[in-house]
């Protein structure tokens, strides 16, 4: 990219979220990343710069290690032409949701990154002019807290997730509880996978965005907007899973192609797709704390039928799922074993605020820092040093919890040879395929405290408001018996 002849024109606002801004070049596959801050609460231009540069080199020397090289696109930092920032900021302005406009896209600093447009990601390296899907999921924590630390029973029972949903729509983020649930995402069952799928499909919310030859098709719209047309989807997909184009439209169609996407989605996620060295970090056995949370309309489901608990395949240590569990599973303590910890740090730092660099409390974010992660041990021997790396872990954890994954799908060419790309049949095509994952960046220190306040608010609107209810009317919080519930009773 040439940083000098930057024209506004030639880019297009992509998507933000809470803390940056996307906008994507209009020919060539690539985007820059703003971040955003409240209107005057900028920072200096270098402060900025040193913020960015952390987060590529903590893709690079931290998140890379844990996901494998392939996964992982750690782009670079740029310095841009401030007029150049200034007419993007005014030309996308009328393209941001409201929900987001809380926040101003830094325009003093002339800084951004640069990255590869993982919506449009081909696996070859030069452009290709073929029709390309993106599927982009925010899968959140998969697992239930198994640390002895945990004080409220309910949270060994039901995910975070499945909780904070009904917070968030008593809040007003979301208009309606989600069937989705993380855990049955992660659970490497065929059936359970499917069934979140399908419910990410249903109620979007931030959790599910679709991209056609990237341009957003489904997901990523607000509250109000939030009204799941899956005709109109199918209508989109269909070149992809029925290219020859036998089928008829209408209701039928609309649940073959969505049935082919998310059996498509569920192979390439159970599939190993990076091909480097293992990983030299010993992981955490993904069978701890329970399997399945209590919430889940799936698992409601079964136990209404009189069956125990819902099957956990387990995932293939290959796949980006599995590595994403392991890193969340950094979190070994919950915060409520790691909040006294933090708070010993927090203590060392008032006294001494000179050693925050020595600590790598803002980083360099290098290969030390990557190191000291790798230490699982729980027994707190009352030292800086242990209370330090469990922070640390936990912050990377949570990074982890917040990530998105990006599979890209295009269809494959006749004459294709096997082996030449991992492709990924569907009933009536094949497709190449790509799995990314996207925002690393590492949680600041600073969140520890609002972490921890967030989940005693979760977990004592889940006890009072939805566990009181259900006791008094005997029925289950999220799912009554007669509602759709259908991918159980397909067979896979
Ligand atoms: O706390 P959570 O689980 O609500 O996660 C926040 C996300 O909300 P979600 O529940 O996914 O709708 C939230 O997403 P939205 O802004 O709601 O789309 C952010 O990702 C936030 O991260 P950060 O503070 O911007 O670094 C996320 O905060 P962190 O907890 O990851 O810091
Ligand atoms: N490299 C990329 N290629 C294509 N799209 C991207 C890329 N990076 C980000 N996006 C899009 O922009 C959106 C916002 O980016 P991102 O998730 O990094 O924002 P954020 O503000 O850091 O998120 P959060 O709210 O989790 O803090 C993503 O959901 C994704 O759709």
């Amino acid at each position: 990219m040439d940083e000098g002849k930057m024209d506004e024109n030639e880019w297009g606002y992509h998507g933000e979220g809470n803390k940056s801004l996307v906008v994507a070049h209009a020919q060539r596959c690539v985007v820059l990343r703003f971040l955003k801050f409240h209107p005057n609460r900028s920072k200096a231009s270098e402060e900025i710069f040193q913020h960015l540069q952390n987060i590529v080199d903590f893709s690079k020397n931290v998140m890379k290690e844990f996901f494998g090289e392939n996964y992982v696109h750690s782009g670079e930092v740029v310095q841009l032409p401030l007029d150049f920032v200034k007419q993007l900021c005014l030309k996308i302005q009328a393209k941001r949701p409201e929900s987001r406009c809380d926040k101003d896209l830094d325009t003093l600093s002339g800084y951004a990154m640069c990255l590869p447009n993982l919506t449009r990601l081909q696996t070859y390296h030069f452009v290709e002019h073929r029709p390309i899907l993106c599927v982009e999921i925010k899968p959140k924590c998969g697992f239930i807290p198994f640390s002895s630390d945990v004080t409220h029973e309910m949270k060994h029972k039901v995910c975070r997730y499945c909780m904070h949903q009904h917070l968030k729509v008593a809040t007003g983020k979301w208009k309606q509880i989600s069937k989705y649930c993380p855990l049955d995402l992660y659970s490497g069952n065929k059936q359970r996978m499917h069934f979140a799928l399908k419910s990410l499909l249903q109620e979007a919310q931030n959790n599910l965005k679709i991209f056609k030859n990237g341009e957003l098709i489904y997901g990523g719209k607000e509250a109000r907007d939030c009204v799941a047309d899956w005709s109109e989807l199918a209508h989109h997909l269909k070149p992809f899973f029925f290219p020859s184009n036998g089928l008829a439209s209408g209701p039928h169609c609309t649940r073959a192609v969505i049935q082919e996407l998310v059996h498509v989605l569920t192979q390439v996620l159970l599939s190993g797709t990076d091909k480097n060295r293992p990983s030299v970090w010993r992981a955490m056995p993904t069978t701890q704390g329970p399997q399945a949370c209590e919430a889940s309309p799936f698992s409601r489901q079964l136990r209404f039928q009189g069956k125990n608990t819902p099957e956990h395949s387990g995932l293939p240590k290959g796949c980006l799922l599995y590595k994403t569990l392991q890193v969340q599973m950094l979190d070994m303590l919950d915060i409520e074993g790691l909040y006294p910890l933090y708070s010993r740090v927090e203590r060392y730092l008032q006294e001494f605020p000179e050693q925050r660099k020595t600590l790598q409390i803002d980083g360099p974010y290098n290969e030390a820092f990557y190191q000291k992660l790798l230490d699982h041990s729980t027994e707190d021997d009352g030292t800086l040093a242990y209370a330090l790396t469990k922070v640390q872990q936990y912050r990377v954890a949570m990074t982890a919890k917040d990530c998105s994954i990006m599979i890209t799908l295009s269809p494959c060419l006749q004459d294709e040879r096997p082996g030449q790309r991992p492709i990924v049949p569907s009933s009536k095509s094949r497709l190449a395929f790509s799995v990314s994952v996207l925002d690393l960046d590492l949680k600041p220190y600073e969140s520890i405290p609002h972490q921890y306040t967030l989940d005693g608010k979760i977990v004592s609107y889940y006890s009072k408001t939805v566990c009181a209810k259900d006791a008094a009317t005997a029925t289950p919080p999220r799912f009554k018996g007669n509602e759709d519930c259908t991918l159980l009773l397909h067979k896979v």
